[in-house]
């Protein structure tokens, strides 16, 4: 497993406990999704693999060593994370925002040749290349910050509601893309809301239940077919393919 999350328990301050005993993997050139409702605790899950929340209790590993706590050492062992709020420099132009995104690479050379696959990738980056990142509308700010977070070459890819109010047009664009890069090795844990198209692209998902505990994983065929499951996320299961 290149992600692996063992029995975490997180919590703000002494009173607020977030997640209470989660765990979860996500392999080699996975695409795994974790989905739930709000408040559900993945957003805190997501801050604790990335080092800004504190493990509590519990296990966070990425290749086999752990990395809570320390977010640098998330960094270094090759976590990249998209964050909700996307996290551009908005007084930055695209080209300037993507430059920066490959600051820390020692590879200098190969930097111009990455930023053009991520230009074949999202052209309108190409086309807004000079213009101010705050001047972007969100889907081409969200295109931007998973640009920059793909310049690091990422071990893993960690995005966290990359398509929350979005149009559908660029909801449509972004899941192509996270489906395009599991294809291409990519190992990818994707934080979502939108629980049918997560469990259609995926390999496999988890449901996150407040406070932090799984309610169930699996494929979609799996999860369409647990009452708990589909009760919970409030979807069909023939939406995602399962009949009877
Ligand atoms: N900074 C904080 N201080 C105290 N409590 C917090 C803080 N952030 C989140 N919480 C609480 O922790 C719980 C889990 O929240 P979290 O944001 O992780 O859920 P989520 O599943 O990501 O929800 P959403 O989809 O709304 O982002 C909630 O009860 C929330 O109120």
């Amino acid at each position: 497993m290149v992600l692996r999350i063992e029995d975490v328990h997180l919590q703000y301050g002494s009173s607020v406990r977030a997640v209470q005993g989660c765990s979860l993997d996500v392999g080699e050139g996975e695409l795994v999704s974790l989905i739930g409702q709000n408040g559900a605790g993945k957003s805190t899950l997501v801050k604790a693999i990335m080092g800004e929340v504190p493990v509590a209790s519990g296990s966070i590993t990425v290749d086999g060593a752990s990395v809570a706590s320390k977010s640098y050492s998330t960094i270094r062992a090759g976590v990249s994370h998209v964050p909700e709020s996307r996290g551009i420099f908005a007084s930055l132009t695209v080209g300037e925002n993507l430059r920066l995104g490959a600051v820390t690479r020692k590879d200098k050379a190969q930097v111009a040749a990455d930023i053009e696959r991520e230009l074949e990738r999202f052209p309108i980056l190409r086309t807004y290349w000079n213009r101010g990142a705050s001047l972007l509308s969100g889907g081409e700010q969200q295109q931007l910050a998973i640009a920059r977070a793909l310049l690091l070459n990422p071990r893993i890819l960690l995005l966290d509601e990359p398509t929350l109010g979005l149009a559908p047009i660029v909801v449509d664009l972004i899941f192509d893309v996270v489906v395009a890069l599991r294809e291409q090795g990519m190992t990818i844990l994707l934080v979502e809301q939108n629980a049918v198209r997560s469990l259609e692209v995926s390999d496999r998902s988890y449901v996150l239940q407040a406070p932090g505990k799984v309610l169930g994983s699996g494929t979609a065929a799996e999860l369409g077919r647990m009452p708990a499951v589909v009760e919970y996320l409030g979807f069909s299961p023939a939406e995602v393919g399962v009949t009877r």
